[in-house]
């Protein structure tokens, strides 16, 4: 449905998007997650012909992209990270004002607005004005002022940023929702868990480049850690710290505050080997658990830094 091709995207002698590819196919949930500054609005502002770029290619729907497709634009729904609402018209009036833009017979908007509002939960405020909506409400207004006219394509530019958790499980599984209807999904984000959540593929972008992509378990497969465990409340020293390291499987470990955190490639029974091993020891501990890779580690052994640093 889409192909992004090689996209170079300077501000001055800055490099915002450097060589940047995408494939995105119809039906997908396709997230692209970086952390803030790593070029994510600046792409779905290329994409939609919103902003010039130096180089590059875009296809939408097998066309190619321009400033006055509107063949392509009418079958494209955007939520931008800023919301844009007329603050004298009331909820309902707002929806039914975009909604206009693309669906001309009344009868027919009127479902579609009436339908977009049951959708983001917005009954008992259709006739509110937007400054009497909390932040998480008029992101939701925000929503529904660009999916009601039930676009093939929505992009949404981090929708969830500074929305209170009830607001934002509404809006996550809108999403889902929407694309159980039919529309294909571009959705941006620095959170890693929301991506893992709802995205069926995932980009990783960092510095205007894509850094790898593919399903959660394709990327989780791709790094070398398999399994994190972490052991609170253990006194070790560094004659303890290198035997350890001596263990089958592990490749990483640290220790603060009396937490120790050992990384291990995949493999069965790591954590009965490590117990078994503090046990021979002697040596004593307190909670411990295992986790299984996130995104945020494949983001960590991909780049070298947390995804929220
Ligand atoms: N108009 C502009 N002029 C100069 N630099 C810009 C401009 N817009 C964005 N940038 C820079 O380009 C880089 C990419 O910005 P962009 O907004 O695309 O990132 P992002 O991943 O969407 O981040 P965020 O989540 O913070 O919006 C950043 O370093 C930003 O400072």
């Amino acid at each position: 449905m889409i192909h992004i091709e090689n996209l170079v995207k300077r501000y001055g002698s800055f490099v915002a998007l450097d060589h940047l590819n995408l494939q995105i196919q119809e039906g997908e949930i396709f997230g692209l997650l970086g952390p803030n500054g790593s070029g994510k609005t600046t792409a779905i502002c290329c994409l939609l012909a919103l902003l010039k770029y130096d180089k590059g290619q875009i296809t939408i729907f097998g066309k190619e992209m321009q400033p006055d497709r509107y063949d392509i634009k009418k079958d494209i729904g955007v939520v931008m990270q800023n919301v844009a609402v007329f603050e004298q018209m009331s909820v309902w009036e707002n929806i039914d004002y975009f909604c206009g833009l693309y669906v001309k017979d009344k009868a027919k908007r009127r479902e579609l607005v009436e339908e977009a509002i049951r959708f983001t939960d917005l009954e008992e405020y259709r006739k509110a004005r937007p400054k009497k909506l909390s932040g998480g409400l008029l992101r939701r207004l925000n929503i529904a002022c660009g999916i009601a006219h039930k676009p093939r394509l929505i992009i949404l530019d981090e929708p969830t940023v500074a929305v209170d958790p009830q607001s934002r499980n509404k809006i996550l599984e809108g999403i889902q929702e929407l694309n159980r209807q039919g529309s294909t999904i571009i959705y941006t984000s620095h959170y890693m868990e929301e991506v893992e959540q709802i995205c069926s593929r995932i980009a990783i972008i960092d510095h205007g480049r894509v850094l790898a992509t593919g399903t959660t378990e394709e990327l989780k497969n791709m790094i070398k850690t398999g399994e994190t465990i972490t052991i609170e409340a253990v006194a070790a020293d560094e004659h303890l710290l290198e035997k350890l390291q001596t263990l089958p499987h592990v490749f990483d470990i640290s220790y603060e505050k009396q937490v120790l955190k050992i990384r291990l490639s995949s493999g069965r029974h790591n954590l009965v080997r490590i117990l078994n091993f503090l046990t021979e020891q002697d040596i004593s501990f307190g909670r411990v658990f295992s986790e299984l890779p996130t995104l945020n580690d494949v983001f960590l052994e991909i780049t070298g830094k947390k995804l929220r640093d």
